[in-house]
């Protein structure tokens, strides 16, 4: 069993370097531009996806590998006050929308993850980043789903395993921080 899922994890990271090379370089692009501007960087996701959000947010507050100035990375996965009055008074399908509503500004990044690509939750904050003239990356999985024509550049692991599509998601969180610390 071991063996197995480390040979699929192995396999999987060899489709994103054979697949997904010049998308990962154009997601650099945005965030790269997003930072240069004095703008923020804002994620969502689910589940293991939102520790996803958090942990890129906190590489660019805090630090990646070198010590740089403190960047805003901002995970909308944190507030529980604001999590829980928003699904209550609005639906849970609602609660990174109206964050994103809240905070964003016309330049600003939103990252949504999500391995179905399907999640209400993060389509909605999708359409509400770009109302507000946001830059709209998605890291997906499967077909892309729904975000699929929902953000600019939807990068889609291709896999239908929640956690080989999870593992190249933070792989790929690590390659944008990496260029944001390459800024400085
Ligand atoms: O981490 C895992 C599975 O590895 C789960 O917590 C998973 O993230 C949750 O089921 C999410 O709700 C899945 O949502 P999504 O990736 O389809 O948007
Ligand atoms: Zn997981």
């Amino acid at each position: 069993m071991v063996l197995n899922e480390l040979k699929d994890h192995q396999n999987i990271i060899q489709k994103v370097i054979d697949t997904l090379s010049g998308d990962i370089e154009a997601a650099c692009e945005m965030i790269i531009s997003t930072i240069k501007s004095g703008n923020k960087v804002l994620l969502a996701g689910n589940g293991g996806s939102a520790a996803d959000a958090q942990h890129i947010a906190a590489e660019l507050s805090g630090r990646f590998i070198k010590h740089r100035k403190a960047l805003p990375g901002i995970a909308l996965t944190v507030d529980t006050s604001a999590l829980t009055a928003i699904a209550n008074d609005y639906g849970y399908e609602h609660v990174f929308a109206r964050q994103v509503e809240a905070y964003a500004q016309p330049g600003d990044l939103f990252i949504g993850i999500s391995t179905s690509g399907n999640s209400p939750g993060i389509l909605n904050a999708f359409d509400t980043a770009t109302q507000f003239k946001c830059k709209t990356l998605g890291l997906s999985g499967r077909d892309g789903g729904k975000m699929n024509g929902k953000c600019q550049l939807n990068i889609i692991v291709p896999s239908d395993i929640t956690a080989r599509i999870q593992e190249m998601h933070i792989l790929i969180g690590h390659i944008l921080c990496k260029a944001v610390d390459d800024l400085f």
